[in-house]
């Protein structure tokens, strides 16, 4: 299968590396601002550039990877869910639920797949079981991130710089609280999501705490990711999440 990645950053770098030898998969074309910018890129790996989405979408690839912005995401989705199967990790987009609604109804329409990996994080099986009978009470995300990747401001100690709703959090941090709508799409609930934001000057991981309460009983998840070297924001884990859903994608017995 030939993949189209949106975005040629840390992400998309990686998947490309990762998918360099691949049977099932070969990164071909990638949608990006500026093609000056990344020739480097595409001859490393073998990739043409786009600028245009028409064009883009009009090439060989079978199936789209969005790993640039929410921004990119609302820009594109909707020509890509047209014509293409498209995975997306800045799921920070679906915050928007007029958004998200129109893009069922595309979805429907032209009998495409959206596919969401479950990102820098994980427990999303659990909570999308409680969720099926509205079993969820409450789920606390509190992520903690070195100080460098969420402010410019110099901090000699831990600080909590937002707590608020999912909504909140990805708004003021695009780049960092994707994770929170994940957890608010697997809950099928906004509203039971409360978000701190940690930034300390001596952490060296991204750390996610995930409480969760609901009918089901309770559970408690940590995840101490290790950042992309070359985007210490993004965790190792997120872009990995993308090769596991296209691996998943292939299999015939699906954990479901
Ligand atoms: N779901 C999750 O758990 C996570 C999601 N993310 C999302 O993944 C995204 C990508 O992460 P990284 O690769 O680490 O970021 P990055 O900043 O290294 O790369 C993003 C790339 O997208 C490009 N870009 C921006 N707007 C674009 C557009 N309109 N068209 C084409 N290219 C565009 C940028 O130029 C940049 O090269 C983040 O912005 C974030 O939204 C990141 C971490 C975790
Ligand atoms: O990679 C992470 O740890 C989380 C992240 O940036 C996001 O959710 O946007």
């Amino acid at each position: 299968m030939n993949i189209g990645v949106i975005g040629a950053g840390a992400i998309a770098q990686f998947l490309a590396q990762q998918l360099q030898h691949d049977d099932a998969y070969t990164m071909t074309d990638a949608l990006v601002r500026h093609a000056d910018k990344h020739r480097d890129f595409a001859k490393a790996y073998g990739v043409t550039l786009h600028t245009d989405v028409a064009t883009f979408l009009n090439s060989s690839i079978d199936i789209v990877v969005e790993a640039a912005t929410i921004e990119a995401v609302r820009q594109f989705l909707p020509s890509i869910v047209e014509k293409k199967p498209v995975v997306v990790i800045s799921v920070g987009a679906f915050a928007d639920a007029t958004f998200y609604e129109s893009m069922t109804e595309l979805l429907e329409q032209h009998g495409q797949r959206l596919y969401l990996p479950s990102g820098a994080i994980g427990g999303l099986d659990l909570l999308q079981n409680a969720a099926a009978l509205q079993g969820i009470e409450r789920v606390s995300l509190t992520t903690t991130k070195p100080a460098s990747s969420l402010t410019s401001e110099l901090l000699d100690e831990r600080r909590i710089i937002f707590q608020g709703t999912a909504r909140e959090a990805v708004a003021q941090f695009p780049k960092n609280m994707n994770v929170s709508i994940m957890l608010a799409l697997s809950a099928m609930s906004f509203h039971a999501i409360d978000v701190t934001l940690i930034a300390d000057p001596y952490a060296t991981q991204n750390t996610h705490d995930i409480h969760m309460t609901g009918t089901f009983g309770e559970a408690s998840l940590t995840i101490k990711n290790n950042p992309l070297p070359t985007n210490p924001k993004t965790s190792y884990l997120a872009a990995m999440s993308i090769i596991g859903t296209l691996r998943r994608m292939q299999h015939h017995i699906i954990i479901a």
